[in-house]
Parts: C-alpha cells; sequence; structure tokens
C-alpha cells in the first residue's frame, strides 16, 4: 500500500486548563482578543478550516478570518463533518464569504436527498460523500488533497478530534491553554470520542515550542508518526 496523500492538518482550540472546550451549559468563550487573532492567523494561511457536525450547531461559527485585517479572497474553504445533513439552511458556515464543503456519507434518506438537492441550489456550496454510518475521515483526506487541498486548521470540537487523532490523521497541534478551571464530567474536551484503552496505543506529540500567552500559554507539537 502506498503512503497517504492527505492535507498537512493543525489541530488548534483554546481549551481550559482541565482540558475543557467548553462549559457544561456550552459556554466556549475561552481565549481573549490576542489568541482569536493568532487563530486567525493561522486561518489565512490554511486551504481549509474543518469543524464537525457539533459544533456548528452549538457555536453557529462563521469560520472565515475575520479577527485580523483580511479580505474575502484569503477565507479559506469550510468542510464541515456531517454525516446525515444535520446542517442548518441557514447556519453561518454556509453565507456567502466563502466556498464551504460538506462532507456526508453515501447512506441516502428521503431528508437527506431532500436536503442535498436544497444545498446543491446554493452556489458556494459543494457535497462530497463517503462512508456508510459516519463520514470516512481517510477517505475524505485522500479527496481533499486531490482538489488541491493541502493544509487543513481543524478546529474542533472534541468528537471530530477524536475521529481524526484515531486515525492518525493530525500532524500538529498548536493550543492555548486558559487559567481557567470549568469542570463537569459532560463539558466536551479536546478529545472525546471513545478514547485508547492503553497508554501504548495513545497519539505520542514532540513538544516544539511554548510561550506564555494573553493570560495563559500556548503550546505548539508535532505528532510523532
Ligand atoms: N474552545 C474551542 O476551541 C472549541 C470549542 N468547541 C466546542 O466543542 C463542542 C462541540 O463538540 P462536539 O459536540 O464533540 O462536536 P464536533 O464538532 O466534534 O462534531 C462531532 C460530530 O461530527 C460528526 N462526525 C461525522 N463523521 C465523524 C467521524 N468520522 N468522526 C467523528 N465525528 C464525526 C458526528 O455527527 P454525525 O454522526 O451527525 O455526523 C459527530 O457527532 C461545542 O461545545 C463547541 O463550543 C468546538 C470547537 C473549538
Ligand atoms: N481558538 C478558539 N478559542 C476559543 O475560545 C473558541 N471558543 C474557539 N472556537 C472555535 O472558533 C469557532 C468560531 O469561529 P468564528 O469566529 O465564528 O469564525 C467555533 O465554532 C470553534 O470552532 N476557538
Amino acid at each position: 500500500m502506498g503512503e497517504l496523500l492527505k492535507p498537512y492538518v493543525i489541530s488548534n482550540v483554546g481549551m481550559s486548563l482541565d482540558g475543557k472546550l467548553a462549559t457544561i451549559d456550552n459556554d466556549s468563550r475561552i481565549s481573549g482578543e490576542e489568541d482569536l487573532k493568532r487563530v486567525h492567523n493561522i486561518r489565512k494561511n490554511v486551504d481549509g478550516i474543518m469543524v464537525g457536525i457539533g459544533t456548528i450547531l452549538k457555536d453557529d461559527p462563521r469560520l472565515t478570518v475575520h479577527k485580523i485585517d483580511a479580505k474575502i479572497g484569503d477565507n479559506p474553504i469550510r468542510i464541515v463533518i456531517d454525516s446525515n445533513l444535520r446542517i442548518p439552511l441557514n447556519a453561518r458556515v454556509l453565507n456567502k464569504d466563502a466556498k464551504t464543503i460538506i462532507a456526508t456519507t453515501l447512506k441516502d434518506t428521503p431528508n437527506k436527498i431532500e436536503k442535498i438537492n436544497k444545498l446543491k441550489d446554493m452556489e458556494n456550496v459543494e457535497i462530497i460523500r463517503t462512508g456508510i454510518e459516519k463520514v470516512n475521515l481517510k477517505k475524505l483526506m485522500e479527496i481533499l488533497y486531490k482538489k488541491g487541498i493541502k493544509k487543513i486548521l481543524l478546529e474542533g470540537g472534541g468528537t471530530l478530534n477524536w475521529g481524526m487523532f484515531k486515525e492518525n490523521l493530525v500532524d500538529e497541534v498548536s493550543v492555548y491553554v486558559a487559567p481557567k478551571i470549568f469542570g463537569g464530567v459532560g463539558a466536551p474536551t479536546y478529545v472525546d470520542g471513545e478514547g485508547f484503552k492503553t497508554v501504548d496505543e495513545c497519539v505520542k506529540l514532540k513538544l516544539e515550542k511554548y510561550y506564555p500567552f494573553d493570560e495563559g500559554i500556548v503550546l505548539e507539537f508535532k505528532v510523532k508518526k
């Protein structure tokens, strides 16, 4: 088997010291303005920004470069991972500020076919279908690479982060850790999902850089392959 040709993937989040991406009430205001500017500088330098449907439903993000000086043309392609096309047609990620790829599965239901037709009518939206129950992230990466998407910023949430780490699709980690503790067993963490059973199986990282930032710290790692 040849090497998987895939985009270089940078995972970024803002998290509390206890690894939460939001509080139990889904308050995700973790990063201050300086950190958001840092993230938008990364956004400006990638070909795609990827999130899971959970993040779309909870945050309704724009996923554009809007915290630093930028032109509409600087906006990367937005990529939403959404097996059952739960994306609302008025989601901000579907606005005309950038192109949006929605990755969904091959499984059809009458509702899904109707939604696909509506989404196809939107000129800036493209649908990619791969996987049966969940989006096949490995295959998706190959498809995106062939489309010229060579660098992706993965912006969560915890369930999609697990899917990407589990498949060994992440190359770099860059996180802002805020000096805050949220607690709450139900609050989303940086990486959720099933988790690895043993330390031997886990994803191993090499610390590359760390620096105090805003009120917290930025940590940068390369994923050991
Ligand atoms: N502080 C921060 O930096 C950030 C915080 N957040 C927070 O994270 C939370 C959202 O996280 P979460 O609810 O985990 O949602 P995610 O954004 O991680 O989306 C997860 C969904 O993606 C879909 N999916 C499809 N295929 C796959 C696959 N192969 N692997 C994994 N997921 C797949 C699944 O839904 P389906 O089966 O329907 O396809 C799954 O439930 C919110 O509270 C948000 O505010 C999010 C981003 C950054
Ligand atoms: N880096 C970072 N820090 C936080 O504190 C956050 N809450 C997030 N959230 C991510 O950014 C998205 C919002 O993007 P827009 O400003 O609407 O473009 C949000 O959905 C998360 O993916 N990130």
